[in-house]
């Protein structure tokens, strides 16, 4: 056994809302599989990872149908009401696996396009690193900054220089990323990846660049790029 192990953990407890769809998106279809499928495959198949948890619904009856179910390095966990909550569940559901250092890689489940060079060069780049890091992507459009109110009215044009997107996998290590979430949570503090948990902790994650196709499904018009981007890959 090589020390430090990778965990993976994939979200998947969420309901989809923005797209508006009839099953929550992770078990919505691309060439007749299951997204959460496709992007556990792709993960799992392209690095050693010593176990993978998913946290899913209360209410998913998806699961048994899907191709995962029958993949022994998976297990699941019951979700939280936010991403963050899902996330720290699947954390204390392999707290007796894994150790201190261990690395963690947190992955969307709604992010099937992700490829296996980016997966490969986070965790060469990050392997050494005391903290870890994230995908990202530099900001390519200028951005603008609304004023209050309606219609939405340019109030600012923001400097995009040292702007990127956060994408996932974010990588860190078990022991901190626990900890940093249930601070976060404790406090209140509300966050929306794993990188702000480290921050709010006073860490400075490394931002990995990573490809920008690597979309997360959150809209309808997500699905049929993700398909596209797929097919090209
Ligand atoms: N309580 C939650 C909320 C989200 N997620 C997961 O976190 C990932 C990214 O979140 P997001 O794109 O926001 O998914 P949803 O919360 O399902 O989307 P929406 O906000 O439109 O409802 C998804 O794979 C989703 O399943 C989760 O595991 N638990
Ligand atoms: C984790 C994430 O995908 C990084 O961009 C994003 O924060 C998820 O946010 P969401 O609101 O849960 O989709």
């Amino acid at each position: 056994m090589t020390y430090p192990r990778l965990w993976l953990i994939v979200p998947a407890a969420g309901i989809g809302k923005r797209m508006k769809s009839e099953v929550p998106k992770q078990y919505l279809t691309l060439s007749n599989r299951f997204i959460l499928d496709i992007t556990l495959s792709r993960l799992l198949d392209n690095a050693d990872f010593s176990g993978c948890m998913v946290p899913l619904s209360p209410q998913d009856h998806w699961w048994p149908d899907t191709e995962a179910v029958n993949d022994d390095r998976i297990q699941t966990c019951t979700g939280g009401e936010e991403r963050a909550d899902s996330v720290l569940s699947a954390l204390h559901a392999l707290q007796e696996q894994a150790d201190e250092n261990d690395w963690v890689l947190v992955h969307d489940a709604a992010r099937p396009c992700v490829h296996p060079d980016d997966l490969a060069n986070l965790i060469d780049t990050l392997s050494g690193h005391p903290v870890g890091g994230l995908l990202a992507a530099p900001v390519a459009d200028t951005l603008k900054q609304a004023a209050e109110g309606q219609p939405a009215e340019v109030e600012a044009t923001v400097d995009r220089s040292r702007l990127w997107r956060a994408l996932t996998p974010q990588m860190f290590r078990f022991g901190a990323l626990t900890r940093a979430l249930e601070a976060c949570l404790d406090a209140g503090h509300g966050v929306t990846d794993e990188s702000s948990a480290m921050e709010f902790s006073g860490n400075m994650p490394v931002l990995v660049e990573g490809r920008p196709d690597n979309i997360k499904i959150t809209v309808p018009s997500d699905l049929a790029l993700a398909g596209f981007i797929l097919s090209r890959l």
